[in-house]
């Protein structure tokens, strides 16, 4: 392979951005300087999408006007709601669902469709960012045999989607850690569904199709969709009469990768996993259960010495969201429910000074084939 090919654009510098930064050596994240554990701590999601938008953290009353306005614009129109009936009896994936019912929402938008302009762009983007969650738990109780429920406006977005997921306020505790996991996922450079997403808007396309773009991207196995297979990896584990440790050497020793581990850009733990899997750790005391904690642990100490590989993201989220009794299938689209920040935040500052994304391939084949019409072949 000669120098100028870049595999997976490994690497690759496509745009300058304001919006986060790794430092995968020091397992760093900032956005928009500030630290992920800072904003973990301390920030809401309203509060992290209004950063990643507008540039700045907002005052208390810029804040609160930007999340009633979020807030109002939650509910999904019944076209699209019926869609998402007749996806969830087909049981398509959640995340094709999602794909599916997002693209849809173009139709339904007032602001209309038309690419360039960004006070616009800004408005559909609130309004996708809004209605992915109210998607996303229409789809999960439309499956399960039950009536959608309505989103509140009075409930913070992490609490709302508990809420229209189960039917029942969550408590402080539930709510205040699945507002920290949507802020750990909001942003992350020019990760591929990112990527997409610009690649979309780069031929100036629309934002719905760049959403659209990023959430089928999201869903491969190697990105967002790895939080899945690390729980159906851990219950695999558990229902097996292997430990942890054997069950990961067997499945190394067959060339299988371990979902939730490795990194394009981090050569240390990733920091967010540090932080989830504080929380996936306090949700097991809780329960009095540690088991999936205590098995996630044993899993990374034997990747670190063996494979010199940390966990990412997807680690440690698979056992915190399943330990607060979200179905494994809905992990990918509440990733992607959260990474519409960034997305949104990605396609806005690119399109800024817009030039369209097309790279090349290096042509291996033939050059001087002559042709033969079809019924001489
Ligand atoms: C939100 C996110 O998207 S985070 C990533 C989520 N994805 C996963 O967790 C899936 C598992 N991880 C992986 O497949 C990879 O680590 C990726 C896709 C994330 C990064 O891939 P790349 O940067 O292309 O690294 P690459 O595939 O070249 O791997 C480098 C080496 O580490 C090994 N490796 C990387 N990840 C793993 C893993 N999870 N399990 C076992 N081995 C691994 C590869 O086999 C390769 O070894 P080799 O050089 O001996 O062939
Ligand atoms: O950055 C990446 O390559 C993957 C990603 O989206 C993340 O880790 O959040």
């Amino acid at each position: 392979m000669s120098d100028d090919l870049k595999k997976g654009l490994e690497g690759v510098l496509v745009a300058e951005s304001a919006l986060s930064d790794i430092d995968g050596d020091a397992g760093r994240l900032i956005y928009r300087g500030y630290t992920i554990e800072d904003l973990a701590r301390e920030a809401s999601y309203e509060e992290v999408l209004y950063l990643l938008w507008h540039g700045e953290l907002p005052a208390a009353d810029d804040l609160e006007t930007f999340a009633e306005e979020m807030a109002g614009y939650r509910a999904v129109d019944d076209g699209v709601l019926d869609t998402v009936e007749e996806l969830a009896a087909a049981e398509e994936n959640p995340m094709a669902a999602l794909r599916t019912a997002t693209s849809m929402l173009s139709a339904y938008d007032d602001a209309g469709n038309e690419p360039g302009d960004r006070e616009a762009d800004l408005t559909r983007g609130m309004r996708i960012t809004a209605k992915m969650p109210t998607i996303v738990a229409a789809y999960k109780r439309l499956r399960d045999g039950e009536a959608p429920v309505e989103p509140r406006e009075d409930l913070s977005h992490a609490a709302n989607f508990l809420y229209m997921l189960n039917g029942e306020e969550p408590d402080d505790t539930l709510a205040e850690v699945f507002d920290m996991a949507l802020v750990l996922h909001a942003d992350h450079g020019i990760n591929a569904s990112t990527f997409a997403a610009m690649v979309t808007a780069s031929t100036m396309s629309d934002i719905y199709s760049s959403v659209t773009s990023a959430i089928g991207t999201l869903k491969g196995g190697l990105h967002g969709g790895a939080n899945q297979n690390v729980m159906r990896m851990l219950k695999e584990v558990d229902d097996s009469e292997k430990s942890a440790v054997e069950w990961v050497d067997d499945a190394l020793e067959n060339g299988r990768r371990v979902p939730g581990f490795g990194h394009r850009v981090y050569n240390v733990k990733d920091p967010r996993a540090k932080i989830l899997g504080e929380k996936s750790r306090d949700l097991g005391e809780a329960a009095g259960d540690y088991k999936w904690f205590s098995m996630s642990q044993a899993i990374e100490q034997y990747m670190a010495e063996n494979k010199d590989l940390a966990p990412n993201v997807d680690f440690y989220s698979a056992s915190t969201y399943y330990q607060m009794g979200i179905p494994i299938d809905l992990f990918t689209p509440i990733f992607a429910m959260s990474r519409s920040g960034g997305w949104i935040a990605h396609v806005l500052e690119y399109q800024e000074d817009n030039r369209l994304i097309r790279p090349r391939a290096r042509y291996t084949g033939p050059s001087d084939a002559e042709f033969v019409p079809v019924d001489e072949r």
